[in-house]
């Protein structure tokens, strides 16, 4: 496999190929089975608080589109939850399917949205670096929105009207002012289980806080995100079209929900 993608040649059935890990036993995604989710009444609400001025870049890195934002300091963090202390947020990012039928990662009872959003965070309070955090069990906390095909998504469009300026992989803008708890529903009740990265190198040190209601996406917008390139300015251009990893097995993990 020269390097990894969603494709036939390379997509996420030869990833075990380079990342044994691919086999483990706290592979994300999963289907989460709601009759099998475990009501836990210790797990208190979790709290996002972010500053809008942690916004720094909106990237295509070839695999996805991704907010970057400065995580120098603890200007933005996730606590709450499942979590133990203060999580920084890192980059927030998206899947989504070839139509809009499929897409998400995580699947409920079997069933796929259209795409899925990711708040990617890491312990700051036990770790000093993003990288040293992504090798510990407890090091990183994504959290997962939904996206459901509906009405257009007036937050989104902040995201979805800047892609055409980010459309070659390596390509970014400047992208400040943007504070993401705008993208999330109302109700913020989660289910919550250990689990992995869902790309290269799929290290097994995520804690998932899924979140139960979606968020709306058009039908259009979410063309935009397959507009996207794979290839760098320059290369046989190639959409994006999917960029979703398919469910992995549970392996006896318990799925809790607050
Ligand atoms: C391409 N990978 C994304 C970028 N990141 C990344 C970059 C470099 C190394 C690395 O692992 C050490 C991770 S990341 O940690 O922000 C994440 S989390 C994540 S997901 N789908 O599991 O939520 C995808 C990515
Ligand atoms: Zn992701």
């Amino acid at each position: 496999m020269l390097h990894w993608g969603y494709d036939e040649h390379n997509g996420p059935a030869h990833w075990k190929e380079v990342f044994p890990v691919a086999n483990g036993n706290r592979q994300s995604p999963i289907d989460i089975k709601t009759e099998e989710t475990k009501y836990d009444p210790g797990l208190p609400p979790i709290s996002p608080n972010y500053d809008p001025t942690s916004a720094k870049v909106i990237l295509n890195n070839g695999h996805s589109t991704s907010v970057e934002f400065d995580d120098t300091e603890n200007k933005s963090v996730l606590r709450g939850g499942p979590l133990t202390g203060r999580y920084r947020l890192r980059q927030i990012h998206f899947h989504w399917g070839a139509s809009d039928d499929v897409g998400s990662e995580h699947a409920v009872d079997g069933k796929k949205y259209a795409a899925e959003l990711h708040v990617v965070h890491w312990n700051s309070d036990k770790y000093s670096s993003f990288v040293e955090a992504a090798r510990q069990r407890d090091g990183l906390a994504v959290m997962a929105v939904f996206l459901r095909i509906g009405e257009c998504n007036s937050q989104l469009k902040k995201i979805t009207d800047r892609l055409d300026a980010i459309r070659a992989k390596g390509k970014q803008a400047l992208f400040t002012n943007f504070d993401p708890s705008c993208l999330l529903p109302h109700s913020l009740d989660y289910w919550t289980y250990l689990g992995s990265l869902t790309v290269p190198p799929l290290l097994e040190s995520v804690i998932w806080i899924i979140v139960r209601e979606p968020i709306s996406v058009s039908s259009e917008q979410l063309a935009k995100f397959r507009s996207l390139l794979c290839t760098a300015e320059g290369e046989a251009a190639c959409c994006m079209l999917r960029n979703y990893r398919p469910p992995q097995p549970l392996k006896g993990r318990e799925v809790r929900r607050n």
